[in-house]
């Protein structure tokens, strides 16, 4: 550890640094997220894959042990049934509280981990705005929301400022999860201490704030805007939000009503007791987070809708064999995407992904994709599935065939949820689970 880190850390926590320092010496706090987009926490709980223990920081969290290995692999995680997440990282969304219907944007979502929390909420409705500014994490996050079932979504790489002047006004929730000097990460993560110093604190503190001040545009009035850091410095928490706060009078700081965590440092100019950190003594690595409602008019940037497609012959006819929810489709260069609500346009913007990618139009057949089965809207509408018998999963991970006198396409499930695809030919089901997500082992 960094001696100024250190120093800075025994001001701030007094009587309680020594129990600071013990932690540094355990291991960090691991946790798992239920996804109940794709099964019931109850019902997670019943098929007793790992022993789990619940976080204070939100009902779909929980403590995995530290001795569990592989679970990336694992078909639970390969399906979309859970989302590996450091507990107090499930502290925000709990805090910003998405609702059925709610249009949420997540401005800083890469690798997912609070945007799959948000989507599961929104429980396929409303509409989920993730965007990450990185293009490699923009694909992880896509890859991420793919393999969790979400439907109402669109992924976005873009900076902050280009992506809010286009949608001024548009949202009832958004948080600003900020890329901060991650204190909280410094067991996990080797490249954030040695990247810590006080200048790169200072950095951090400029750019969130620029961040904010776009998220500021997107909310809509009487809107929720939270802020989340997992670093424990002020100048990145308390005086984020002071400083924000003085620059737009009509934002409000909120009690965050939360049972978990404790309040801010004082002295900061706000009400500390609104605010929550999370320390290591608080049963997780460590978040702070604020909850700010926007009072003041806002502008609203027109909202543009695709038309709905009249779908070409080829995919009609896949789509009544193989069934899916009731849809709006949309077609680029081959592709067809489907979500519940109208397709959105927006201009000059990066989209990875609206919707769901249903598959591709190739020489007038069609030819599902991989997320067409994982979409949790679609679960109940598969007409021809094939359930995974447990001598078959490794079979099937590792791309091998099934024995099953089925014939054309075939959602397969595991342990009732869709984990992927096959096409039988009456006597074997070949195996369509995608090249790179193969494994040998779990
Ligand atoms: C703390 S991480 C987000 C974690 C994510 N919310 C989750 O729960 O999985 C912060 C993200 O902000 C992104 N970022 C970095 N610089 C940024 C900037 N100037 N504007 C917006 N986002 C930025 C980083 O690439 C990173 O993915």
């Amino acid at each position: 550890m960094k001696q100024d880190f250190l120093d800075r850390m025994k001001e701030m926590l007094n009587d309680e640094y020594a129990l600071y320092l013990e932690t540094l010496q355990q291991p960090p706090y691991r946790g798992l997220r239920i996804n109940t987009l794709k099964i019931g926490i109850d019902e997670f709980q019943k098929l007793d894959l790992y022993a789990l223990k619940p976080t204070p920081f939100a009902k779909d969290s929980f403590y995995l042990d530290a001795a569990v290995s592989g679970v990336g692999n694992h078909p639970s995680h390969l399906s979309g049934m859970i989302y590996l997440q450091e507990p107090s990282a499930a502290s925000a969304v709990s805090v910003l509280d998405p609702q059925e219907n709610d249009w949420v944007l997540d401005l800083c979502a890469a690798p997912g981990g609070k945007s799959t929390q948000i989507a599961a909420r929104l429980n396929n409705t409303g509409f989920l705005l993730s965007n990450e500014i990185e293009n490699s994490r923009a694909n992880i996050l896509l890859s991420n929301m793919e393999r969790c079932g979400v439907s109402e979504m669109m992924v976005s790489n873009a900076s902050p400022a280009a992506l809010c002047e286009q949608v001024k006004g548009w949202f009832d929730k958004v948080l600003v999860d900020a890329p901060c000097s991650g204190e909280g990460m410094f067991k996990k993560n080797a490249k954030a201490l040695e990247d810590w110093s006080i200048e790169h604190v200072k950095a951090c503190q400029s750019r969130q704030l620029h961040i904010l001040d776009s998220a500021y545009q997107a909310l809509k009035q009487e809107g929720v805007l939270v802020y989340s850091t997992c670093t424990y410095a002020p100048e990145e928490n308390e005086l984020v939000i002071q400083k924000f706060l003085a620059a737009h009078k009509d934002m409000e700081l909120v009690d965050c009503n939360v049972k978990f965590g404790r309040a801010g440092l004082s002295g900061y100019g706000i009400n500390e007791a609104y605010v929550r950190r999370i320390f290591p003594m608080d049963q997780g690595e460590g978040h702070f987070i604020a909850k700010m409602v926007k009072h003041g008019e806002q502008e609203l940037s027109p909202i543009k809708e695709i038309k709905a497609l009249k779908l070409n012959e080829a995919v009609q006819d896949f789509m009544n064999k193989q069934g899916c929810a009731p849809l709006h489709f949309y077609e680029q260069q081959g592709k067809v995407y489907g979500r519940a609500a109208p397709f959105i346009k927006l201009d000059k913007i990066r989209i990875l992904r609206q919707g769901i990618e249903c598959g591709e139009i190739i020489k007038n057949r069609f030819e599902p994709h991989h997320a067409f089965y994982l979409a949790s809207v679609n679960q109940p509408y598969f007409k021809q599935s094939y359930e995974l018998k447990p001598d078959e999963i490794k079979t099937y991970l590792h791309g091998d065939v099934i024995n099953a006198e089925l014939k054309g396409y075939t959602a397969i499930l595991y342990q009732g949820v869709g984990i992927g695809f096959a096409k039988g030919d009456g006597r074997i089901l070949k195996n369509k689970f995608p090249k790179g997500l193969r494994v040998n082992s779990f």
